[in-house]
């Protein structure tokens, strides 16, 4: 049997292009490929020819494989992945930030961090490894104070990055369409290849995994004469091959795989990572230009979930139950209500657990997510001296005003996006993982049942008198008959401000005795209210 030439190594990174509104992000995609692609057509004069074409957003540039992801000869190709910057941007930024490897994060210089700047970090830290920030624009900047304002701006950049996971992440000036629209082509951009070398740097073999369902991100579909239909993408999980069945389940159809391309070149498998066309026939292209095929159904349909979350830091404001929020289930974005809960108190240090959700254990019903700054309690304001207690995990349960579609334990964005885009805030909320879908529209009646969350209980009584400077005895909370044995140990508040416990009953008529181990205050008046949680 003749072998064919060996087909040449390829590395594929994908490389996240996202920043503000008018930051240069095209420019800067479109300056890179051209400048990378001269380089691949100078030893690859083959991908000239004519394969898969990539769909508006997304270009690629390929160089020699860095030392690091070396040895011997092969290619490294850069997927650029160049995302919306207007209000569309999160639905848009998540689907897209969920299958990037390195991100580059666009400021244009003259303007510093800006509204969707942020919203781009943190969707960032969220869904990405590695960060590079590219300073945009400096043709700007007069010539004579060109280097001081880059500096300037580096450390503010490095400064702000400081908190974050990409703290010491490379910082790269450039002007990717020097002289702005008007500019004729010819105009060179400036720092491009400084900044491909960084890339180059950066690139590193994203961990890929081919076992689990196949699941892939289709971002253009279309007819072939004489072949049938492609779709492009890449691959978000799992793995296909030649033959399987493939699920679009949009359109709720299933189709063989009847061919697949990678880098122009025909394969008969594609994982985790890889940018893939897969042909099939009979399906007509007009019905898919974005969205996801899969294992026939590994995707499921839900109405509501429980969802594992937290705050994101930057967001202003309480996260409420009740309240709505723009929910990023995967690759859908839907309305829907949130009920936040945390475990009980005696759970609060417990192990997270990640990827389950135990309908075992208790939990607490919460009005508003737990967190540093949340002030809903009366007491907490009063106290604010003593560290508030924060469980190390919470959960939401989320209702969809409709259903979505999406793959098991898929990340989850909440966002505000009805928040004014002009103003100055994050419009992202909180992000999880999924737990438990559930499917049945019924959920209330057959599922939710299961889930045991409780409202805390206070309940008031006054104080009798004073023992000593230690104890008190109280009246007003049990009925005469009460078991005050079961409730040894729960925590009292007196109106005074002083924590108490209760120690146990006091004669006959359901009075108790509380113990007070950081001391009454002196001259506390006799007649006080307390609260026994
Ligand atoms: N002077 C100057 N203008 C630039 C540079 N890069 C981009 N521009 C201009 O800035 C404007 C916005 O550039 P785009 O590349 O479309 O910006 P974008 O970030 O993709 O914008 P959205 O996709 O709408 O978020 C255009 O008018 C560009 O010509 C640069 O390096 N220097
Ligand atoms: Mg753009």
């Amino acid at each position: 049997m003749a072998a064919g030439p060996a087909a040449p190594r390829v590395l594929n990174v994908n490389v996240g292009v996202l920043g503000h509104i008018d930051s240069g992000k095209t420019a800067l995609a479109r300056a890179l490929s051209t400048t990378g692609s001269t380089a691949a057509f100078d030893r690859a004069p083959q991908s000239r020819a004519r394969g898969i074409t990539l769909d508006l957003g997304f270009s690629c540039l390929r160089t020699a494989l860095p030392p690091q992801l070396g040895p011997g000869p092969g290619e490294l190709q850069f997927t650029l992945v160049d995302c919306p910057g207007h209000a569309s941007l999160i639905r848009t930024i998540i689907g897209g930030a969920q299958i990037i490897d390195l991100m580059m994060l666009v400021i244009d210089v003259t303007k510093g961090m800006q509204t969707q700047s942020a919203e781009c970090l943190v969707i960032g830290q969220i869904a990405c490894q590695k960060m590079v920030v590219v300073l945009n624009k400096i043709d700007l900047l007069p010539e004579g104070k060109r280097q001081s304002a880059i500096e300037k701006m580096t450390k503010k950049m490095q400064k702000t990055l400081e908190n974050t996971k990409f703290c010491g992440c490379p910082v790269v000036a450039v002007a990717a369409k020097p002289g702005g629209p008007e500019a004729p082509e010819s105009e060179n951009p400036l720092g491009v290849s400084e900044l491909i070398e960084v890339l180059k740097s950066q690139a590193y073999l994203p961990s890929r995994d081919p076992s689990g369902n196949f699941l892939m991100a289709v971002d253009h579909c279309f007819s072939i004469k004489g072949q049938g239909t492609v779709m492009t993408g890449t691959v978000l999980s799992g793995s296909v091959s030649l033959g399987d069945n493939v699920e679009i389940p949009a359109l709720k159809v299933t189709k063989k795989v009847k061919s697949m391309q990678m880098f122009h070149t025909p394969v008969t498998y594609a994982m985790q990572g890889d940018r893939v066309g897969i042909c099939v026939t009979q399906f007509d292209p007009k019905l898919l230009e974005r969205g996801l095929i899969c294992t026939p159904e590994s995707l499921h349909t839900i109405h509501a979930a429980i969802i594992s979350l937290k705050k994101i830091q930057y967001f202003r404001g309480a996260l409420q139950t009740k309240a709505k929020f723009h929910i990023t289930v995967g690759h859908e974005t839907v309305m829907g209500r949130v009920m936040f809960f945390s475990p009980a108190p005696a759970d609060f240090n417990k192990e997270i657990q990640e990827k389950v959700f135990d309908f075992e254990k208790d939990y607490l019903y919460q009005e508003e997510y737990l967190s540093k700054d949340s002030n809903s309690s009366e007491e907490n304001k009063e106290n604010d001296q003593s560290e508030v207690q924060l469980p190390r995990q919470q959960w939401a349960l989320l209702e969809f005003e409709k259903p979505v579609t999406c793959p098991k334990l898929c990340l989850v964005i909440g966002s505000k996006l009805d928040t004014d885009i002009h103003a100055n805030t994050c419009r992202l909320a909180f992000h999880g993982v999924l737990l438990q879908g559930m499917e049945d529209k019924n959920y209330m009646e057959t599922f939710l049942p299961k889930l045991k969350v409780y409202k805390l209980k206070h309940k008031e009584g006054q104080v009798e008198r004073v023992m000593d400077d230690y104890s008190v005895i109280g009246r007003s909370l049990f009925k005469k008959e009460t078991n005050i044995q079961i409730f040894v140990g729960l925590k009292v508040k007196l109106s005074t401000g002083e924590d108490g416990i209760i120690d146990g009953g006091f004669g006959q008529s359901g009075k108790f005795k509380i113990r007070i181990p950081g001391l009454l205050y002196k001259g506390s008046p006799g007649e006080d209210e307390y609260r026994q949680t």
